[in-house]
């Protein structure tokens, strides 16, 4: 079962976010974009331990980014709380994939607090103003043990 928009909108105000009529969506809330960046070294997975490597934040161009073809990150415009019991998914808006583009999502834990990141594969080039909404979070009951205590826990607050 997932919480209605109107549920995802309290858990995200109760963690701090600030959120405009237009993010407030039937079955979940929209996140804006708040920096983008591009990679500049390799980072690391090991069995022991990660490293997110380098990256540079890219300036707007005039009123928005004008982004190439490529992989980028993005970190997103509103902190979040994913509510105990509840799992979190962020989907790309539509528009985006209409665009031949897409964000590259993984599993929001229970328990996380921060401002997430993701990766954003733009298939052809496009144009996006900061601020502009650019994915959607649902959350969905589930049963868990323990809650997120890794190592981005309270990032970019
Ligand atoms: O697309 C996503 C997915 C998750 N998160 C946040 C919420 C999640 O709870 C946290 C950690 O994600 P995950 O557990 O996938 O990261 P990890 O690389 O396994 O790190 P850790 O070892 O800290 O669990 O990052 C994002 O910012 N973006």
């Amino acid at each position: 079962m997932f919480d209605s928009g109107a549920a995802v909108a309290a858990a995200l105000e109760a963690a701090g976010a600030d959120l405009d009529d237009a993010q407030r969506q039937p079955n979940g809330v929209d996140l804006t974009v708040d920096a983008v960046f591009q990679q500049t070294e390799p980072g690391r997975l090991g069995r022991d331990g990660k490293r997110v490597g380098q990256r540079q934040e890219l300036e707007p161009r005039g009123d928005c980014y004008r982004l190439e073809r490529g992989s980028y990150v993005v970190r997103y415009g509103e902190p979040v709380r994913i509510p105990e019991e509840r799992i979190g998914f962020v989907l790309p808006r539509s528009t985006l994939l209409r665009n031949a583009c897409t964000l590259d999502t993984a599993v929001w834990d229970a328990g996380y607090e921060g401002v997430g990141e993701g990766r954003l594969d733009v298939g052809h080039p496009i144009e996006i103003e900061p601020g502009a909404r650019i994915a959607q979070l649902v959350l969905a009951e589930a049963d868990h043990e323990g809650t997120y205590d890794g190592a981005y826990q309270e990032e970019n607050l």
